[in-house]
């Protein structure tokens, strides 16, 4: 059996004295995505926050077979775990250029020769980023600035991209856009680890799901079986639970 790529194990993280998650255990293999479903609240952002290094965190994290939970964040960087933030957090004023730049620069310290190369394999990605380069961040749609935000992560050649939340505050036909990015981001090799609230898009992308509820993994399954699951059915892909902002 190969090592998986990710591999958590009775993970607790919190904030002070509320703590938040219960021990999850969760894996991912290369190559695949896999996502965390889960209502409001559930904890699906801190523990993508924990397995970043932003959070700490008590329990196994080992990616490719190496404890890491004791790394900080540069060092899981450079290991080759990125995360796009929830709130996306570009700097609105500077083009996108500029953001992948700033994202190449801080994350990696990579050489201009290095960035320019890594840039072209992120507009070769989302060509609308390129038509787009010399654009201010803050004028763009939020589908665009989704990629954006995408294309910043990949600034450091992640092996395992964390997304948080991609289709938040997207339309119905954009969420289907950026989850076709993410689809084709698999095939150039990178595994995904994919936190949403929007049940129904993410098991349509994903191999495998979990769903987390009140900081404890409930249930889990491949992601074909979970959309087809009555408890996930009722509660996360009904028709209260199919509606997405805009
Ligand atoms: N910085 C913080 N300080 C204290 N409590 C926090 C902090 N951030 C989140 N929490 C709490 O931790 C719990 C889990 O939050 P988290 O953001 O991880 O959930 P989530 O599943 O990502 O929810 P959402 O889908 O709404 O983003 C919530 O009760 C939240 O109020």
């Amino acid at each position: 059996m190969p090592v998986p790529l990710l591999q958590i194990t009775g993970l607790h993280a919190g904030y002070g004295r509320a703590q938040v998650l219960h021990g999850i255990d969760l894996t991912l293999d290369k190559g695949r995505i896999v996502t965390v479903i889960g209502p409001n609240g559930a904890g699906k952002s801190t523990l993508l926050n924990t397995l970043m290094g932003i959070l700490p965190g008590q329990g196994g994290i080992a990616y490719g077979g190496q404890p890491v939970q004791t790394m900080t964040l540069e060092e899981r960087v450079m290991l080759g775990i990125a995360l796009v933030p929830e709130k996306r957090e570009l700097f609105a004023t500077m083009t996108v250029e500029d953001n992948l730049v700033l994202g190449g620069f801080r994350q990696m310290r990579l050489g201009q020769r290095q960035w320019r190369s890594q840039i072209d394999e992120v507009y070769a990605l989302f060509p609308r980023l390129k038509e787009r380069r010399l654009q201010v961040s803050g004028t763009l749609s939020g589908g665009e600035r989704q990629m954006l935000a995408v294309g910043r992560a990949l600034m450091s050649r992640p092996q395992l991209l964390m997304l948080d939340e991609p289709s938040l505050g997207l339309a119905p036909l954009v969420v289907q856009e950026i989850l076709a990015n993410v689809q084709a981001l698999r095939e150039t090799g990178v595994s995904i680890l994919l936190v949403e609230q929007n049940a129904r898009a993410a098991l349509e992308v994903a191999d495998y799901g979990y769903v987390l509820e009140m900081g404890e993994i409930s249930l889990h399954g491949p992601a074909h079986e979970l959309a087809h699951d009555a408890r996930v059915i009722d509660t996360y892909l009904g028709a209260a639970s199919t509606a997405t902002a805009d």
